[in-house]
């Protein structure tokens, strides 16, 4: 910076001393211009030295988020949100009532479209005696309710065109199943690029005067005639209906969709979401889903024992078509936190069908673990979804149908984890550049509370070693 304006002859901005001076004048006007000259060079220095100081000082904590698509990524970050930036995470809460809204009626239409082919294809919907064995139908009363929820259609789209404008339509559209593959019924999942402050835009349904109450049920407007909530309300005793009907359960699980294992999944608590006032819980904002594209930097104070430092974290979309986005961000991170999502373990990916989830996720984590721009980075390795592991276990599916090498082991949760631990431990002493310790946690990341406990430990760890690492430097 240079307050003091110079005389020279290049300078376009140059003051020329006046023509006629006396000496005293000229000789004031050197001193005040010695005087400003002094000032100017003490600003440029004291900002140099505190140039100096930042590039000394503590650098940020750097973490960075990796997983398949749907392993949990974007869950997790919100719960560092939720501990260490709880006000803004609050703040957000007409932003996710939008999204589970659309997540409420996807599910609802991934149902309507089971319906639809057990039509088609008389799939069994509802044994029936006068039918031959194994021949089902619906009944005109399910018939009347798949009638009565048509408009649910009309409001996805609606949702979906809010949410897209709100992301400046950097939106994907991939088609997600709710049968099997030659009989899927297309359903839109909505992407948006993490990097657009895409919240922004549902401000507009906070009152401005009301702005300082995000918290509070009176902060979102509920006269916005572009609200659907009115017609989700009307629609709600018919969702509740056919989700909780026993032969829809049926066709459903014939079909092999499990919905409850489906991100998004509000099926249990539709009175509550479809309700007129309806807003959204801390727990519903991490059940809610909307897949990332991209990558996006949120930063966050955190303190430990007095001492408060900066710490960055990165979520990624873990979409097939966004893995080679990751690679820039792997310089300088202090550690990585892999999601494998092991509930997957019967599952496909969403991009290609031909590919099992888990063995994916293996692949994806061969691939970290071995690479050498990242040898002295911390893994933390986070075994996630096991509610939903647990869940279908006790239904009867049996991991080592997927898992051959898997044998006759219990299917119970503890040795399923305690296997599937040891292959990727296996996998980090094989492949890893060098020794390093295997972080491993099995996690629930919808669940705030035990996540909380990991991730304080996880800070507690990183800011030690950061700390030994700064003192080993300096
Ligand atoms: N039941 C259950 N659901 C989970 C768990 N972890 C995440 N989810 C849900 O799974 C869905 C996907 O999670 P996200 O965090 O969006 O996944 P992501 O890794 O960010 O996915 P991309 O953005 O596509 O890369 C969300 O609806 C979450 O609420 C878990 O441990 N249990
Ligand atoms: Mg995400």
């Amino acid at each position: 910076m240079s307050a003091y304006l110079s005389t020279g002859d290049d300078d376009p901005l140059s003051l020329r001393p006046p023509i006629f001076e006396t000496h005293d004048e000229r000789t004031a006007r050197l001193a005040i211009e010695g005087r400003a000259k002094a000032v100017s060079d003490g600003i440029d220095e004291e900002l140099e030295k505190a140039r100096a100081l930042e590039r000394k000082g503590p650098k940020a904590i750097k973490i960075l988020l990796l997983g398949q698509s749907e392993s949990g990524k974007s869950t997790t970050l919100k719960n560092f949100q939720l501990m260490y930036d709880p006000k803004s995470f609050r703040a957000e809460r007409a932003s996710w009532r939008v999204v589970i809204q659309l997540n409420v009626v996807q599910s609802m239409r991934s149902i309507l479209d089971a319906m639809t082919l057990a039509q088609k294809h008389e799939y069994p919907a509802h044994p029936s005696p006068q039918r031959k064995k194994g021949s089902w139908h619906l009944t005109p009363e399910l018939l009347a309710i798949k009638e009565r929820l048509l408009p649910l259609v009309d409001i996805e789209k609606t949702l979906i065109r809010r949410l897209t404008t709100a992301g400046s339509g950097e939106v994907e559209a991939t088609h997600r199943e709710a049968g099997p593959d030659h009989l899927k019924p297309g359903l839109k999942e909505i992407a948006i690029n993490s990097a657009i402050p895409w919240k922004n835009a549902f401000n507009r349904l906070i009152k401005a005067e009301e702005r300082t109450s995000f918290d509070s049920a009176e902060g979102i407007d509920w006269d916005d005639p572009e609200d659907p909530s009115a017609v989700l309300n009307s629609c709600s005793q018919d969702m509740i209906q056919l989700w909780n009907n026993p032969s829809i359960r049926q066709l459903l699980v014939k079909q092999n969709a499990r919905m409850e294992d489906h991100s998004g999944f509000f099926l249990d608590s539709l009175d509550r979401v479809t309700a007129a006032r309806y807003i959204p819980t801390d727990d519903d904002i991490l059940r809610a889903r909307l897949k990332t594209l991209g990558v996006s930097e949120h930063r966050f104070k955190i303190s430990t024992s007095g001492s408060v430092r900066d710490w960055k974290v990165y979520d990624v979309g873990g979409h097939r078509s966004q893995v080679a986005a990751w690679a820039p961000f792997f310089d300088d991170m202090d550690a990585i936190i892999f999601l494998a999502p092991i509930s997957c373990f019967d599952q496909v990916l969403e991009e290609d069908h031909r590919v099992n989830r888990l063995e994916d996720t293996f692949k994806l984590w061969t691939m970290i673990v071995s690479n050498q721009h990242l040898k002295n980075t911390n893994l933390i390795l986070f075994l996630n979804k096991i509610d939903i592991l647990r869940s279908k276990l006790a239904s009867g599916i049996k991991l080592k149908d997927y898992v051959v090498s898997y044998g006759d082991r219990p299917n119970d949760v503890d040795s399923t984890t305690a296997y599937l631990k040891r292959k990727f431990g296996g996998i980090l002493q094989e492949k890893s550049p060098s020794p390093r310790i295997f972080y491993c946690h099995l996690t629930t990341v919808i669940d705030t509370k035990s996540t909380k406990y990991i991730l304080s430990n996880l800070k507690d760890t990183l800011m030690r070693q950061n700390l030994m690492k700064t003192n080993l430097i300096a």
